[in-house]
């Protein structure tokens, strides 16, 4: 079976130790020869980079595997670019959490002002990755599952249209495995589903067991009253992350046809969100707090020991769909997945140039994405106004455009009017004067 080389752009991410570990134990269907990390934050990387060598060198010594700062090094001769980066890392995310707090707007990672002022930090940050992935490696893939997906996918739609990247988001793996455990299944991977949305924003419209069993009426049954919470509550799930998966059962409400991706509830009930925000310590200082802590704390305590039983660092299940995206264009699986792709039709009522997450037929050329049809006017309102909202900053960012980037925040369900998004806008201008394009 052929070997690949991959390399990990944002090595110096929590979420790599996980992705690693599940790489390691998918050998059998995606085997490696060698293993690259690139950051541009050296210092961060080389904790997480160091302990990952240690257990290579326990589990697949065979693997050659280093770490750079450096562009060209890390993309020379790789097949696939798996792509987590945050630019501004915590520190900004915390910004744009509590920033739109000031102004009674929720403050989110990926929704609403805080998602735009990310999104306007991801765009420059993505598109490096993939210029430098086409210079050194012309014939690699990006999975790209850096945030804010959605808005990362216009960009690169309309400012990389040609570039061979994919984007993903696991959200919708994590509430289906949450759904499989509802219906007394095992695993997702036991039910057929059908779903549309943007990223973040999206339906599921059917759900079956393999043998063609309708699973909606029980699973929609139990969200009404409990939400995405199993009977047997998934192990460390976080209060804020219960706190979600509990209020899906307030979002399904609002169509008793489908069941809501979590991210909706950001968008329907954005009071509800406000008056449960604590403005002086939001999601990410409890990232900082726990994931974060827990993550370099294992690194470290791997390098000092030498040894990977001195950390607890553990596997990230969720993230073997990565593994099912790269085996499907390595060796044409044809794995139906959903991603984040031109819509083209597939929404037949919805703008064909709309970057939406839909289920695709995967292969060693990319995506074919699965017909959809027409979709009832409540989605199709509030998708129109969520995707004018992503184009509108991709616009923003490429034309540098101060008034684009307001017409944005305004748009955003999540804003009560002009005067709070032009307040806020003028909060994130200052906060993001290192990031951001300066605007005109
Ligand atoms: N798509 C999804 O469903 C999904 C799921 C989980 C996490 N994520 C995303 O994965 C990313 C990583 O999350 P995290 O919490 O581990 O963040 P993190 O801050 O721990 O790690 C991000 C890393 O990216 C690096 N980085 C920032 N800008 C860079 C650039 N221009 N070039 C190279 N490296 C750069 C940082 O130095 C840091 O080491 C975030 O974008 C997060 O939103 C996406
Ligand atoms: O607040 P965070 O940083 O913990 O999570 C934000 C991310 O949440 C989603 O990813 C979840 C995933 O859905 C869940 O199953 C599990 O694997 O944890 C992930 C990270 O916590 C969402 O899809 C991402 O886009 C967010 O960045
Ligand atoms: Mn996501």
């Amino acid at each position: 079976m052929k070997k690949f080389s991959v390399v990990v752009a944002g090595g110096g991410s929590t979420f790599t130790p996980g992705i690693v570990l599940m790489l390691l134990a998918n050998q059998h269907r995606f085997p490696l020869r060698a293993l690259k990390f690139y950051d541009n934050d050296g210092a961060r990387q080389e904790t997480i980079a160091e302990a990952c060598k240690v257990i290579l060198k326990e589990q697949a010594p065979e693997i050659e595997f280093s770490y750079t700062t450096d562009p060209k090094e890390a993309f020379t001769d790789v097949d696939f670019v798996m792509a987590h980066i945050r630019v501004g890392k915590y520190p900004m995310r915390e910004k744009d959490e509590k920033i739109p707090l000031r102004h009674g707007v929720l403050g989110q990672e990926t929704c609403g002002p805080g998602g735009i002022a990310y999104g306007m930090r991801s765009i420059g940050g993505v598109l490096g990755l993939v210029d430098y992935m086409e210079k050194y490696s012309p014939n690699a893939w990006m999975l790209n599952y850096s945030n804010p997906a959605a808005i990362v996918a216009e960009a690169t739609r309309k400012l990389r249209p040609n570039a061979k990247i994919l984007n993903i988001c696991d959200m919708p793996i994590g509430i289906e495995s949450r759904m499989a455990h509802i219906a007394g299944l095992k695993d997702r991977k036991e039910m057929c589903t059908r779903y549309y949305g943007l990223n973040h924003f999206g339906w599921w419209t059917s759900i079956e067991d393999k043998h063609g069993n309708d699973l909606m009426p029980k699973i929609r049954e139990h969200v009404a009253k409990f939400g995405y919470v199993p009977p047997t509550e998934e192990p460390g799930t976080e209060a804020s992350w219960n706190d979600t998966f509990v209020k899906a059962r307030d979002v399904c409400a609002l169509d008793p046809d489908t069941l809501p991706n979590t991210y909706l509830k950001y968008y329907l009930y954005p009071d509800y969100v406000v008056k449960h925000s604590n403005p002086a310590h939001t999601r990410a200082n409890e990232v900082m707090e726990h994931r974060e802590k827990h993550v370099f704390g294992s690194c470290n305590a791997i390098i000092q020991a030498g040894k990977s039983s001195a950390g607890e660092l553990e596997i990230d299940e969720h993230a073997s769909y990565i593994v099912d995206l790269a085996a499907a264009i390595a060796f044409n699986t044809q794995e139906r997945m959903l991603l984040i792709v031109p819509n083209n039709g597939a929404i037949n009522n919805f703008d064909p140039e709309a970057m939406v997450e839909i289920p695709c037929l995967v292969g060693k050329s990319g995506p074919e994405p699965l017909v959809v049809g027409n979709i009832p006017q409540f989605q199709k309102g509030l998708m129109s106004q969520q995707v004018a909202v992503e184009k509108l900053v991709v616009e923003a960012w490429e034309e540098r455009s101060y008034q684009k980037l307001w017409q944005a925040i305004t748009l955003s369900k999540t804003v009560p009017s002009a005067s709070v998004a032009k307040a806020i806008l003028d909060d994130l201008i200052e906060a993001n004067k290192e990031y951001w394009p300066e605007l005109k």
